[in-house]
């Protein structure tokens, strides 16, 4: 079993009391290694070196940080296969849906390599003749990552490949289930020649580094990904230095099937929306609206496709779900599920466990007749539990559909362009996939209302996030 270090200013180090983390496979329950169990000192100590590097770093142009954001680049794609082993083993995604996390991880890279070299400024017609406005966008300077678990590689190059291609530098916490990927993408930043100091990776105590940052005014941004709750503590913490602060948070997607729509098209869809990480993403369709007068027929394609699905060890062959996070994820799931049984849901799906059940398992489950009562209609799911609702008219799916606190991404399937429009624009959410239940991608902007989150990540949009707005105004003689 392998004990691993965090990297602070370039160095590989351990925690200064040498305390350690076990790190969990959760198909087998086994653990696979340790990491360092940091807190307060190790945390400021990281946002020293970035502080520090920050004036460098920012001075480079945005083509030699592009130049050595590409390096970075080529030696993940390089790697994509061992570093997809890494996250299979800590995480539990099936082989080639962790390889995938790596490819979309990456294109954050290159995109934002692209990025940092289109921030331009402008100039603004002064209103007195003397006068000349120089608009010019600057790097806010150290950034503070903090990620989930779900998407080791994603969630962290969603952050710092727009941060500093910018000209920021960072400090980063992944989460403490899944931090050997994010050890595994330093290791390669620093031999892409990513100057020591440019990021800093601590692992550890998850309050303790977060309160550091949070109180240290050499942090000039916060960004997070991970649950509505955390993310508000965090907000609340920024406001005592008024920091910049991102937040992509939880999710309640609904996923509208109307009874024009293309049924097998959107059985398949739903699948992939649904099932993707076991469930397990912010943006996984948790609500399943169906018009009423197609439902069955909808069911059964659902089921056909669903039951093509093998789960089991990410690692092994064929597999297509892995296991959840952690038993506490698996106990979630049982929880909701008899709370639907109980308020009157019918199960009509369960899929096959695994043989060896050793790991934190759940199979993919159906249940109908679901009401807006039941707890898995109001709260996030975040798990292979689909709950199939119908619903009478347009207006009445739309009024239901939007009846949550969340707001990040919203599915509707649908072959009339009218209802389609309609609909989309309708929708409270920051993201609709129309007839696609995968939208998501580096060139968009990613992100959710209401309480999903503040501000974006992707696209031009998500390095704004790590840009401050300066203008100049000169004054001369005629
Ligand atoms: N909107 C998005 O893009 C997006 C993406 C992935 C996950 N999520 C959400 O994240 C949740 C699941 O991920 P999770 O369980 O890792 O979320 P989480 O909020 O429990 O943890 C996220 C990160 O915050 C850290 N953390 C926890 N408490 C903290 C504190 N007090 N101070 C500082 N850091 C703290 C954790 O160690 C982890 O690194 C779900 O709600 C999911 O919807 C959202
Ligand atoms: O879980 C949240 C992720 O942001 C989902 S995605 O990989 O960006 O689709």
């Amino acid at each position: 079993m392998k004990s691993y270090k965090m990297y602070i200013d370039g160095n590989w180090v351990d925690s200064d009391t040498g305390e350690t983390i076990d790190v969990v496979n959760p198909a087998t329950c086994k653990t696979i290694a340790t990491i360092p169990k940091a807190g307060t000192a190790e945390a400021v100590r990281a946002v020293d070196a970035a502080f520090r590097t920050f004036p460098s770093w920012a001075k480079k142009t945005a083509e030699e940080r592009g130049k050595l954001l590409m390096k970075w680049y080529y030696l993940i794609d390089e790697q994509k296969e061992e570093i997809g082993r890494i996250m299979t083993m800590e995480q539990g995604k099936p082989l080639q849906e962790a390889i995938g996390e790596v490819n979309y991880a990456n294109s954050f890279i290159s995109w934002y390599a692209e990025e940092g070299k289109r921030v331009y400024g402008e100039t603004i017609p002064a209103s007195f003749r003397n006068k000349r406005i120089l608009v010019r966008k600057e790097p806010v300077g150290v950034i503070a990552a903090i990620t989930p678990w779900n998407f080791p590689a994603a969630m962290i190059t969603r952050k710092i490949g727009p941060a500093l291609a910018a000209g920021c530098t960072a400090v980063v916490k992944p989460a403490t289930q899944t931090p050997l990927t994010a050890l595994k993408l330093m290791e390669l930043a620093e031999q892409a020649g990513i100057p020591k100091g440019v990021i800093n990776v601590v692992t550890g105590k998850s309050g303790a580094i977060g309160d550091a940052w949070l109180k240290d005014a050499r942090v000039r941004k916060i960004t997070f990904t991970g649950s509505t709750e955390v993310g508000k503590v965090l907000m609340r913490g920024a406001a005592d230095t008024v920091k910049k602060i991102s937040l992509e948070l939880g999710g309640n997607a609904p996923f509208i099937v109307m009874d024009d729509a293309n049924l097998k098209k959107a059985a398949k869809a739903l699948v992939a929306s649904k099932f993707r990480n076991a469930g397990q993403t912010c943006i996984c369709t948790n609500r399943i609206y169906v018009q009423e007068s197609v439902v069955d027929q909808f069911v059964e394609f659902f089921k056909e496709e669903l039951s093509q699905l093998k789960v089991g060890n990410g690692l092994e062959e064929g597999v297509d779900l892995g296991p959840l996070i952690d038993q506490n994820a698996v106990q979630k799931m049982e929880q909701l599920l008899d709370d639907a049984l109980h308020k009157g849901a019918k199960v009509v799906y369960v899929g096959e466990k695994p043989a060896s059940n050793n790991g934190f398992f759940y199979p993919p489950t159906i249940v109908t007749n679901v009401s807006d009562e039941m707890t898995c209609v109001s709260e996030e799911i975040f798990g292979p539990l689909a709950p199939i609702i119908t619903f009478k008219t347009e207006e009445e799916v739309i009024t239901r559909a939007n009846n949550t606190a969340y707001g990040l991404s919203a599915y509707v399937f649908t072959e009339n362009l009218n209802r389609a429009i309609r609909i989309s624009e309708e929708l409270e959410y920051g993201i609709v996939g129309l007839n696609d239940g995968l939208p998501s991608t580096a060139q968009a902007p990613f992100g959710g209302y209401k309480e999903s989150g503040l501000g974006r990540e992707g696209g031009h949009y998500g390095i704004e996030e790590f840009l401050e707005t300066k203008y100049i105004s000169i004054a001369f003689d005629e």
